[in-house]
């Protein structure tokens, strides 16, 4: 299967437990979140699906190879951007490259144009024979990025690949994201920038050493949702026919508007309602979306809590 397939994914150091119970699949086009807070296991499952650290339980396919027998063919489809760009300081940018290609088995010929294409787009044009030790952190992550695409992998593995870049450079990285994506090729972005994450990911993981939520971005935000609902006059006259309500709603009101937290957008008209026949005059109701950072927050809470509560 092309993509990633991952089964009851563990890894264990000793008798601390970094991973547990992974399983999660990522198709061809997507771009896939992976998030959590620091010593979650990202790094550590990153490493696994792409055979730098073998699995102690379960299995995955990394477009196919198996991550625990087929660790070479492995190598040849991903491509993996670390936090620490890893680069030769002492090489130049271009020898650094053709290191990598030689690694990879690439005919330079063919490999070199590819990889001065991304250097262009990246601003490093005209750099290329410079040592990587002269580079601003900005330019060695840029460099980095390039070399993780070289050899123009199925499976990418991003791990916070804007750290460090201006935001025009920034955008460029997300623009160059978006259009691996739509070339067919399968993407994990693991980032505790979570306004990247938004912007990027179609579908996110949490995970705590085991997976907290596996969701679509969308329905994330959308669970807990709330109405925003916009009244003539004070909105906080209207609180206490909400109560009323089967489901009692909390809400918030300030001057003319009203945030009525819901379980479900389908009870949004039941609110629209109940709001009608105490008498207000409604100008508008919103469904709003909860910032992926309140979502995420809250599901880290929640994970922190059942841990307690474990034997
Ligand atoms: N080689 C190792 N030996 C022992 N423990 C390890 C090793 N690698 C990772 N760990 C442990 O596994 C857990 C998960 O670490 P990991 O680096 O995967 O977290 P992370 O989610 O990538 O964190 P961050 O957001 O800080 O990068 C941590 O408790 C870490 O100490």
């Amino acid at each position: 299967m092309s993509g990633i397939s991952v089964q009851g994914l563990a890894k264990r150091f000793g008798s601390r437990t970094a991973v547990e119970g992974l399983s999660f699949d990522v198709r061809p086009g997507e771009v896939f979140g992976l998030l959590g807070p620091n010593g979650a296991g990202k790094t550590t499952t990153v490493r696994m699906l792409t055979g730098l650290l073998q699995p102690s339980e379960g299995e995955a396919h990394v477009w196919g190879h198996s991550v625990r027998t087929q660790g070479e063919a492995l190598r040849r489809t991903v491509g993996l951007l670390t936090e620490q760009p890893g680069l030769y300081e002492r090489l130049s940018a271009r020898d650094n490259l053709r290191f990598f290609m030689k690694l990879h088995e690439l005919d330079e010929r063919q490999a070199w144009p590819r990889a001065q294409a991304w250097l262009e787009r990246f601003g490093l044009g005209g750099r290329e024979n410079e040592p990587c030790g002269s580079f601003s952190k900005g330019m060695r992550q840029k460099l980095a990025i390039v070399r993780t695409l070289v050899h123009e992998p199925q499976v990418i593995f991003l791990d916070e690949p804007t750290s460090g870049l201006d935001p025009e450079s920034a955008r460029t990285v997300r623009d160059a994201v978006a259009e691996l994506a739509a070339e067919g090729r399968t993407l994990v972005l693991c980032s505790h920038n979570l306004a990247e994450v938004e912007r990027l990911c179609t579908r996110v993981a949490v995970v705590k050493g085991r997976l907290l939520a596996l969701a679509p971005l969308q329905e994330l935000r959308r669970a807990g949702s709330s109405l925003e609902v916009s009244v003539e006059g004070e909105a906080s006259r209207f609180v206490p026919a909400l109560a009323t309500l089967p489901f009692a709603p909390s809400s918030l009101a300030e001057g003319g508007r009203l945030r009525v937290m819901l379980a479900d957008e389908s009870q949004a008209p039941d609110v629209v309602a109940c709001l009608v026949g105490a008498g207000a005059r409604v100008r508008g109701a919103v469904p709003a979306q909860r910032p992926l950072e309140e979502v995420y927050l809250e599901l880290i809470r929640e994970g922190r809590a059942e841990g307690r509560g474990a034997p």
